[in-house]
């Protein structure tokens, strides 16, 4: 299989992807070890400078995959920051763990797996300062609602395929269909909630990102959650 390298005026500007990402992408990709699924290059990019930018002493990833979209995130954490990110797949999870110490985060990631859901039902709210979302994504309506009362005031709140609606079939026990409007669900209710300020922006497949607005000092109630997520 071929690993596209960021194209022309962004590589000339930017530079080409580093080694050590080359390297990930390679011993995880080749054979067909593991999916081509993982954020491209321009969304890896922007969650670690939105990571860069929002400085969260703790992330929460949904779907590692082999760890390329968290070695980024991980890359822009604060020092003492840190990064936990969910995975069900334990063969992806081993893989990931290596790629961590090759990419030298592995000090910084806390890898979980199992079923993510269960997970972010364990986390203390109001305790995660940006919020990454990239598993199942018939589950994407869940996850907004698990996870809008664990972002800190200022928490931010990031879906990948946000414009991939209806193409999943790439992905493996994909129902395009179920997906398309699992995710769309998601978009229109994070777009409609007066407790998040949202953009898209551009990657292959778009990402959604949005920022909590309501009171810090307001624990989430189920009537805050629910006008938030819009998801009922
Ligand atoms: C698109 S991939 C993640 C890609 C990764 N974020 C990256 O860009 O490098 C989605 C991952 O979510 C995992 N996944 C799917 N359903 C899950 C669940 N319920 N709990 C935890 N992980 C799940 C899959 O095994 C897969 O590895």
């Amino acid at each position: 299989m071929s690993i596209a390298p960021p194209t022309g005026y962004v590589r000339a500007v930017l530079g080409p992807r580093d080694e050590v990402l080359d390297r990930v992408l390679r011993r995880s990709l080749d054979g067909d070890r593991m999916p081509t699924i993982m954020v491209d290059d321009a969304a890896g990019r922007l969650l670690q400078l939105l990571t860069l930018i929002q400085r969260p002493r703790r992330v929460v990833e949904v779907g590692t995959l082999f760890g390329y979209s968290a070695i980024h995130i991980a890359r822009g954490l604060p020092p003492g920051g840190r990064l936990t990110t969910l995975e069900n797949d334990p063969a992806a999870a081993a893989l990931a763990r290596e790629n961590f110490e090759i990419a030298g985060v592995a000090d910084r990631v806390d890898l979980v797996v199992g079923n993510a859901a269960d997970h972010l039902a364990a986390v203390e709210p109001g305790s995660v300062g940006m919020l990454f979302i990239d598993a199942d994504k018939k589950s994407y309506p869940t996850y907004l609602k698990l996870g809008f009362p664990l972002l800190e005031p200022g928490g931010l709140l990031v879906a990948d395929d946000a414009f991939a609606q209806g193409d999943f079939g790439h992905e493996s026990g994909g129902d395009g269909e179920a997906e398309s409007a699992a995710i769309h669900t998601y978009c229109r209710a994070v777009g409609r909630s007066p407790l998040l300020f949202s953009a898209f922006a551009g990657s292959g497949t778009g990402l959604l990102i949005s920022r909590r607005l309501d009171d810090p000092a307001e624990e989430p109630t189920r009537d805050t959650i629910e006008e938030a997520t819009c998801v009922h």
